[in-house]
């Protein structure tokens, strides 16, 4: 970029900048260099199509695609099995990187392995992919068409995106997460109130770099193009600091909230729209078949350590069960090494292999008709996780385990662990 940039800019305008071949503002189109482009299992198959059929083109530079068998881990039908094989045969076939079975959900795998950077732009065939904005990425999620064709070039194009500014004040009282932050941002935002906009999240030394990912990976749910983290605290250190791109004093916003995290009670966000938030007190008691602990957006290390604590010398309530599925396998190894797996697995859960799990009703959990789940993740749509008339309320690990101890929805107080 020669050009002097001539008005304060968003972390969003700032990257696509950067990237790209002009200094670009909201509203403009943008032609940038993309840094990595994943491709996810469902997917696969489709993106191999387009890159072969429409486009007879092989990846500009493999070193830039990671394709991630996760969704549907180990396979659960022939057809499924023979997609990932194909997958498997084009990674061999072309150079690009694959993670296959085992390895973990996609944006865990990608960022243990430092393919998103800050300032970096990487696309996912994957709507999640808004959790790279953790380490202030542009991260966003794109079709099959979009990714092959970033893939086969080595850029893509948009429409650089408005930004909504969204502030976090005061400090989070205990038992209460950053899971329930971002439900909160998902409820005052609206489930379409940031359509195509980037959420620009102004934590200070607030979050770590796990619950940044959940805040990042949460955004998409409210329409989000990307969602940003602005840059701060004890990840500081975990990076390149140069690398680091911060929104400019002045810049320009098509909306600003404030979020005071020391009101905030655990939250749960009840079926059918993931901004339908309530307190979980006002839920509390409801029977639940299952609850699922795991997904991109909470199965991390911090996560089952968090369920671990509420579920330690206790056991899952009979009647319910437990799923608990680390996000990766750097994840499980280091949850095995510290006695958490151990914990969880005496209390009674069910422990899975790394990947997405039942988090979108293909395998590993799916639900009957009439069935409740507590889970984790990010979804609670009709059909979610299974059959349309099977309930889904998202809520923390803490309250998950805690509702697993109880077989209804509870608070880790009312186990007598907080
Ligand atoms: C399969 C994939 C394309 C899908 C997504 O885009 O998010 C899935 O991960 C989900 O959470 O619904
Ligand atoms: S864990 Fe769930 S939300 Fe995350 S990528 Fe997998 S299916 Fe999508």
């Amino acid at each position: 970029m020669t050009e002097a940039v001539v008005r304060p800019q968003t972390m969003a305008e700032k990257i696509l900048s950067r990237r790209g071949t002009q200094t670009v503002y909201a509203g403009d189109l943008a032609v940038v260099d993309v840094d990595q482009v994943m491709v996810v299992d469902s997917i696969a198959q489709s993106f191999i199509e387009r890159m072969r059929r429409d486009l007879a083109a092989t990846p500009k530079y493999p070193e830039r695609v990671s394709i991630v068998v996760d969704h549907v881990a180990p396979a659960s039908t022939v057809s499924v099995a023979q997609a990932q094989k194909e997958a498997r045969e084009y990674a061999a076939e072309t150079g690009v990187r694959l993670f296959d079975v085992g390895r973990g959900i996609c944006h865990q795998v990608l960022m243990e392995e430092g393919l998103a950077q800050p300032g970096w732009i990487v696309l996912g065939s994957d709507s999640h992919s808004t959790t790279y904005g953790a380490v202030a990425a542009f991260g966003t999620g794109m079709g099959a068409t979009d990714i092959a064709l970033a893939a086969a070039s080595g850029k893509t194009w948009l429409r650089v995106p408005e930004s909504v500014k969204v502030t976090f004040t005061g400090e989070l009282r205990q038992g209460v997460s950053a899971k329930d932050a971002a439900l909160e941002m998902i409820r005052v935002l609206g489930a379409d109130g940031a359509t195509y906009q980037s959420i620009e999240l102004h934590a200070g030394d607030r979050f770590t770099r796990g619950e940044r990912m959940t805040l990042a990976n949460l955004c998409v749910e409210a329409g989000a193009k990307a969602g940003l983290v602005v840059p701060g605290g004890e990840i500081l250190d975990l990076y390149d600091v140069p690398g680091w791109v911060y929104p400019d004093e002045g810049a320009a916003y098509v909306r600003e909230i404030e979020l005071d995290l020391s009101v905030l009670n655990p939250r749960m966000s009840a079926p059918s729209e993931v901004d339908n938030v309530h307190d979980v007190s006002e839920l509390r008691g409801l029977r639940v078949d299952q609850v699922f602990i795991g997904t991109c957006t909470n199965g991390r290390l911090e996560d089952l350590h968090a369920a671990a604590e509420v579920l330690r010398g206790r056991k899952v309530s009979p009647g319910t069960r437990l799923l608990v599925i680390p996000a990766s396998s750097q994840v499980m190894e280091q949850a095995m090494e510290d006695g958490t797996l151990l914990t969880l697995q005496r209390a009674g859960a069910a422990l899975g292999t790394p990947g997405c799990g039942p988090c979108m009703g293909r395998h590993q959990g799916v639900l009957a008709p009439g069935e409740v789940c507590v889970s984790t993740s990010n979804r609670n749509f009709i059909g979610r996780m299974g059959d349309k008339d099977a309930r889904v309320y998202l809520a923390s690990p803490a309250v998950a385990a805690a509702t697993a101890v109880m077989g209804r929805i509870a608070l880790p107080e009312d186990v007598g662990a907080a």
